[in-house]
């Protein structure tokens, strides 16, 4: 059984800052729940409409509720064209996560949040339309094609293959798709949860709330790992190459994108999940490099660092495997992280107190003020 990390220092590190109901996070045994089930059962049984459903109304949805909510989803996948006009002002250069944060906001101006009673729909909009926002402005300013934001995919991880690819995607990649926005749906009060529920907490509306999120799930330290751990296992071709670069990446001291984390102590329980995706895809295109650089990686960073694979960073080699390009792995993360944020939105607004920590001041004693003329 997996040991409680010794949680202290900067960072609020270890302090309760507000209580849930929606996951446990690296708590001996299954180490991520979400409201109560093991990540693994439902990485492994369930749909990701399912899980999104479970966090968003409170319980698993029986059958006939899974095909409303789907269909609900369904209807509300294409874009207004005010904001396809939007999109494609933003340049092919522009970062895939300035793209979703400039949609979630743009949105929030043409189809507002009127009053908390309708937080629930605006969710499920957001869900709906994430991978068209995506995806739309990927394939507008990277091939200049005007896609179709509707397709006839069953499922949101299916819907969003479909729009990149221009294609109906194998049983495979949609099923890993599944699986990944899953492992990424929830995580307790994560930096971009956190800051979801300060806004939150000032009364603001949902989507000013997933705007803020979105600018902090960009940083490589957080979701933006997972790109940046693609471009360092490409950098290597061979598992021999990797291990020394690792060694030498460790001796400089550099932070090595995808490994470790703030909660857990010796595994993400989301790792084994997604490395045995990646596995499975890896065998399907033949991989001789990516895999076995990744592994190489990983043995060297325990056996040097005891430091372990988040769940960043075999979602790297799976994505890449499904042809996914590597600057839209984070936006995906945003697909499926908003299921969190806004179930985290809705338990704030329940039972809000304004948040607002106090700091130790370390600044100058009080003095005089002197005048300009005077300094
Ligand atoms: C989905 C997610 O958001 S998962 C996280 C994704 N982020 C990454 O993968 C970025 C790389 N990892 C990191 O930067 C860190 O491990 C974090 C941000 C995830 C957690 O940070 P912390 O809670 O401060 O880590 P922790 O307290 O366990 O660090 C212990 C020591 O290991 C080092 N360490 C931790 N992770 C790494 C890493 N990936 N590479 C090299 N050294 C590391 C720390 O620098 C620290 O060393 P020190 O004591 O000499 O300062
Ligand atoms: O919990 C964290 O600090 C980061 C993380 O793994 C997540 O948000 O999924």
């Amino acid at each position: 059984m997996a040991e409680a990390k010794v949680l202290s220092g900067a960072g609020l590190r270890g302090q309760v800052a507000g209580q849930t109901a929606l996951s446990t996070v690296g708590q001996a045994g299954a180490g991520l729940t979400y409201r109560g089930y093991d990540v693994r059962e439902l990485a492994a049984d369930a749909q990701f409409e399912e899980v999104a459903y479970l966090l968003l109304y409170g319980e698993l949805p029986t059958q006939a509720e899974l095909a409303d909510y789907s269909a609900k989803l369904a209807k509300l996948r294409d874009l207004p064209q005010a904001l396809k006009e939007v999109l494609e002002r933003i340049p092919a250069d522009a970062h895939p996560m300035d793209v979703m944060r400039t949609g979630c906001s743009f949105l929030g101006n043409i189809e507002p949040e009127k009053d908390f009673s309708a937080q629930r729909d605006v969710t499920d909009r957001l869900l709906a339309a994430f991978p068209a926002i995506m995806c739309y402005w990927y394939r507008f300013s990277h091939d200049g094609k005007r896609i179709d934001c509707v397709t006839d995919e069953p499922t949101l991880g299916g819907h969003f293959l479909h729009l990149l690819h221009g294609k109906t995607p194998s049983e495979l990649h949609v099923k890993v798709m599944n699986v990944s926005l899953i492992l990424y749906a929830e995580h307790e009060f994560n930096a971009s949860t956190f800051t979801a529920r300060v806004c939150a907490s000032t009364l603001s509306d949902l989507y000013s709330c997933v705007t803020a999120a979105i600018g902090s799930l960009r940083g490589p330290l957080h979701g933006g790992a997972n790109e940046a751990a693609m471009e360092m296992i490409e950098r290597f071709s061979s598992a021999q190459e990797a291990v020394e670069g690792t060694l030498g990446m460790l001796a400089r001291k550099d932070k090595i994108m995808g490994f470790g984390h703030a909660i857990y102590k010796d595994s993400d329980p989301r790792n084994e999940v997604i490395k045995g995706w990646s596995k499975k895809l890896a065998d399907e295109v033949g991989d001789k490099v990516l895999f076995p650089v990744s592994e190489a990686i990983d043995k060297t960073m325990w056996e040097q660092k005891k430091l372990f694979p988040n769940a960043d960073f075999y979602h790297a080699s799976a994505y890449h495997f499904m042809g996914i390009p590597t600057k839209l792995f984070t936006p995906i993360f945003v697909c499926s992280r908003l299921t969190g944020w806004a179930a985290h939105v809705f338990e704030q607004r329940a039972n809000n107190r304004i948040i607002r920590p106090s700091a130790e001041y370390t600044g100058v004693e009080q003095r005089k003020f002197v005048a300009i003329e005077r300094r």
